[in-house]
């Protein structure tokens, strides 16, 4: 089985598939777009890619393309702990203090900023596609004062050193990586990670109207679904246009999702199912 994720390799997306798939052929892709484009063209069986970060909030860049670009269903979902480094070229190991630039994906960046303004306030902030990317341009400029920040599978993959472990703000940091297909078929994953099911749905009100808000959301309480998140974006059909996201806390049924799925569109909302899928924790 062909697996694509955000590489290069040692990503945090790359460990989290070797952790839930140790037997696959994993395929390397510079951006969420581009691994998000191999499913669709049938290159590769499913990919990887981060939608939300604990401590940073979604990574819109996945939301937007699968919204506006290529819709695929999302057939399951890893959450895996996020522990970020420090690291350098051996040859700055010494006065790792005195980088200039930081490079990393602008979550991971975002998740280290106390300790970046406490320590390195002066050093510029430089954003890659992700955090192993940084870490191969850092151990490629082994004489330029920069750093990456990146797990400790980066550090190794390209010898870098680290110089500050566990630079991430707050402890509890943790990312959801989603798995999308062509087709509407879960991986075969009999895994002991397995922690439960979700069902993703996006709606779309119909128009600036009092209370609209509120009756999508009672579509759901009063059938007692509980929703483990809800944020809007952008409709990019003009200022004030939102769609909103919802996670609803179980797998599709008979009768309550789409019960309330019934009940919005007949308040003239458009809602599309994004999925219905497992979910693993690392
Ligand atoms: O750059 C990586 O290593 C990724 O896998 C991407 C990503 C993200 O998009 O949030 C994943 C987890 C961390 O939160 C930082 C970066």
């Amino acid at each position: 089985m062909k697996i694509g994720y955000l590489g290069p390799k040692a990503t945090f997306t790359d460990l989290a598939v070797t952790t839930m798939f140790p037997h696959a052929e994993k395929i390397p892709y510079s951006t969420i777009p581009e691994c998000i484009d191999a499913v669709s063209n049938g290159e590769i069986d499913a990919g990887v890619v981060p939608l939300e970060n604990a401590l940073e909030g979604s990574v819109n860049l996945t939301l937007d393309y699968l919204i506006h670009e290529q819709s695929l269903p999302i057939v399951g979902e890893i959450i895996a702990p996020i522990q970020q480094h420090l690291m350098v070229h051996p040859y700055h190991a010494h006065h790792w203090t005195e980088v200039k630039e930081i490079y990393s994906h602008s979550h991971a960046i975002a998740q280290c900023h106390k300790f970046l303004h406490a320590n390195l306030k002066k050093a510029k902030h430089v954003y890659m596609t992700s955090t192993s990317a940084a870490a191969k341009f850092v151990s490629e400029h082994p004489h330029l004062p920069i750093a990456a920040i990146a797990n400790r599978l980066a550090a190794k993959e390209y010898g870098l050193m680290i110089v500050q472990e566990n630079i991430h703000d707050h402890d509890y940091n943790h990312t959801r990586f989603i798995i999308v297909r062509k087709q509407n078929e879960p991986l075969k994953m009999d895994s002991p990670l397995y922690a439960g099911d979700k069902t993703t749905l996006m709606v779309a009100l119909p128009k600036d109207q009092p209370g609209a808000l509120h009756q999508v959301l009672s579509a759901f309480a009063w059938r007692k679904l509980n929703l483990t998140k809800i944020e809007s974006r952008p409709a990019k059909t003009g200022l004030g246009n939102y769609f909103f996201i919802i996670d609803i806390d179980q797998k599709m049924d008979d009768v309550l999702i789409p019960g309330a799925i019934a009940e919005l569109e007949a308040l003239d909302c458009t809602v599309q199912v994004l999925g219905s899928y497992p979910y693993y924790i690392i």
